[in-house]
């Protein structure tokens, strides 16, 4: 597959952390960067829309034929949507990079697929988001080009230095005070759980899976931790707004490029914050266009 998009010889993202007094990201900036996000109004929404229903189906009912033609028939609303935009990846890794398997240490990714996200990096920005931490995710994808944004985005970090001419690091930890709390309850699920067969805590950092029940009764003592659920897993995080479509503002706002064309790929409950975000900005840039065309007529 060939794809032809610019990319701008500049770094693509700031130099340091975009981090506004009262949050980490200025949604008023980054409404200008997306002004003209699709070619018409229901453009990038139906391209969304269709993004979802394409993707795996819980019970991976979903045929590759299937797959397949979907690729290839939104292809070229794709390139189209992104004329004279900077195209900016997001991808979510479980069940979307890699299938879903009992056990998730051995979640690997193919070859093929890691070299799939290897070539959309050479000419897109390319930002894995996972709800694993950081380095477990970059340990499975091993491609140190990309935006990796763990722990449900709460910890977020840019390509190595020097990996590509002028790039910088961004980083972004909004949970940083957590950190002690959830080791206590980390240490407190490993000795639980060490008597219930099967089941498997796992430490994401700013966040903890654990890999089936009996959660309950440890986190009942600590408000400030709230509990998800995942797919047959248990998931613990802060309770500050903060997910994967914070991640994706923060990210889209560290641009330096003015015009960009967001694409986000996942399968999961918490991806749809995300999708959530994209839908929002979309809305917001809609009815921006309705104001500017009314106030001109
Ligand atoms: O945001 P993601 O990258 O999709 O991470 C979400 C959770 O993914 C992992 O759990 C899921 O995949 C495992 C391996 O296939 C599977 O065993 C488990 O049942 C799934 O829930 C990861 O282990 C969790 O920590 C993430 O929260």
């Amino acid at each position: 597959m060939g794809i032809a998009v610019a990319r701008p010889e500049s770094a693509l993202f700031s130099p340091k952390p975009v981090v506004s007094p009262n949050g980490y990201f200025n949604r008023k900036k980054l409404l200008k960067k997306l002004e003209s996000f699709g070619n018409g109004p229901g453009r990038i929404n139906g391209l969304l829309d269709s993004m979802r229903a394409s993707s795996p189906t819980r019970r991976g009912t979903d045929s590759r034929e299937d797959q397949n033609s979907w690729t290839v028939s939104m292809f070229d609303e794709i390139m189209e949507a992104s004329m004279g935009k900077q195209i900016v990846v997001f991808l979510d890794y479980d069940g979307t990079l890699s299938p879903i398997v009992e056990d998730p240490d051995r979640a690997f990714m193919t070859n093929e697929m890691r070299e799939a996200v290897r070539n959309v990096a050479k000419f897109f920005p390319t930002a894995i988001v996972s709800g694993r931490c950081r380095a477990k995710v970059f340990n499975f994808v091993r491609l140190s080009e990309l935006y990796y944004a763990g722990s449900h985005g709460m910890d977020i970090k840019g390509p190595v230095k020097g990996h590509r001419k002028g790039n910088q690091t961004v980083l972004c930890q909004p949970a940083r005070e957590f950190l002690p709390m959830i080791d206590e309850v980390y240490k407190s699920l490993i000795e639980k759980i060490e008597y219930i067969p099967g089941a498997k805590v796992e430490n994401n950092k700013f966040c903890l899976s654990v890999h089936y029940h009996q959660v309950k009764s440890v986190i009942k003592d600590y408000q400030q931790l709230r509990l998800n659920q995942g797919r047959k897993v248990l998931e613990i995080r802060p309770t500050i707004k903060w997910d994967k479509g914070n991640a994706l503002e923060f990210l889209l706002e560290s641009l330096e490029s003015e015009d960009v064309l967001p694409i986000y790929i996942g399968d999961d409950r918490t991806d749809e914050d995300a999708f959530r975000v994209m839908q929002f900005l979309k809305r917001l840039v809609e009815w921006k266009k309705k104001k500017l065309s009314l106030l001109r007529h």
